[in-house]
């Protein structure tokens, strides 16, 4: 089958392969994140979401000094229409990513995030939930337009350059997804001062 070169994942493959991680502006556009942003806030209005816990799903804990979000899984199969769209750009790209690098991902998972006023998210590796599949984080910010960074609420990867550590600040703008590779890059939320909303997900192999 022929492939039909896109430029935006392109982007993403030559940035993943220079500095593990890439940063697009407009993967989903600001109605689609809007949409996603109302199923979101509808969600946790009705009470779907759940303090965000460490370790895997058998073994979780909720410690409230090491992160302190709400989030709520996805269910590609039982999606509203925002999910259902969210969830084919999501598939095309990995479509593209296992026929253009052979990167064998078969399985994701994706849950909603929000991270109260106050909350954060220390500094950790997201394969520590003793899951050596997760190969690509991704983070969809889903925040108003106006969001200011005096809001704090910044991801903050650690990079090497050349033996040194190198901290690299993404401030949640809407419409703005960060992928990085899930067994390499250290990273974390900087406390919020008011509420963040994203969604995050990984992809995997085997
Ligand atoms: O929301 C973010 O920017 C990152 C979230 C994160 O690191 C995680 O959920 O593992
Ligand atoms: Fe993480």
């Amino acid at each position: 089958m022929e492939i039909i070169e896109n430029q935006v994942y392109e982007k993403i493959i030559s940035d993943l392969l220079e500095q593990q991680y890439s940063v697009v502006e407009d993967f989903f556009s600001l109605e689609q994140v809007e949409e996603l942003r109302n199923s979101l806030l509808t969600k946790y209005e009705e009470d779907n979401f759940k303090k965000a816990a460490i370790g895997n799903r058998t073994n979780e804990v909720i410690a409230k000094s090491i992160r302190g979000d709400f989030i709520l899984w996805l269910n590609e199969a039982e999606a509203a229409p925002a999910e259902k769209a969210f969830f084919s750009k999501i598939n095309d790209f990995v479509n593209y990513l296992n026929r253009t690098c052979f990167m064998g991902i078969l399985h994701k998972e994706f849950h909603y995030a929000l991270y109260p006023e106050g909350t954060f998210y220390r500094r950790h590796l997201d394969t520590f939930q003793n899951d050596d599949r997760r190969k690509l984080s991704m983070v969809c910010y889903l925040n108003e337009q106006d969001w200011q960074p005096e809001y704090g609420g910044e991801l903050v990867i650690y990079r090497n350059e050349n033996g040194k550590e190198v901290p690299k600040s993404i401030y949640p703008f809407p419409g703005r997804m960060v992928i990085f590779e899930s067994q390499i890059l250290e990273h974390e939320v900087k406390p919020v001062k008011t509420e963040r909303l994203s969604i995050t997900g990984w992809l995997k192999t085997r």
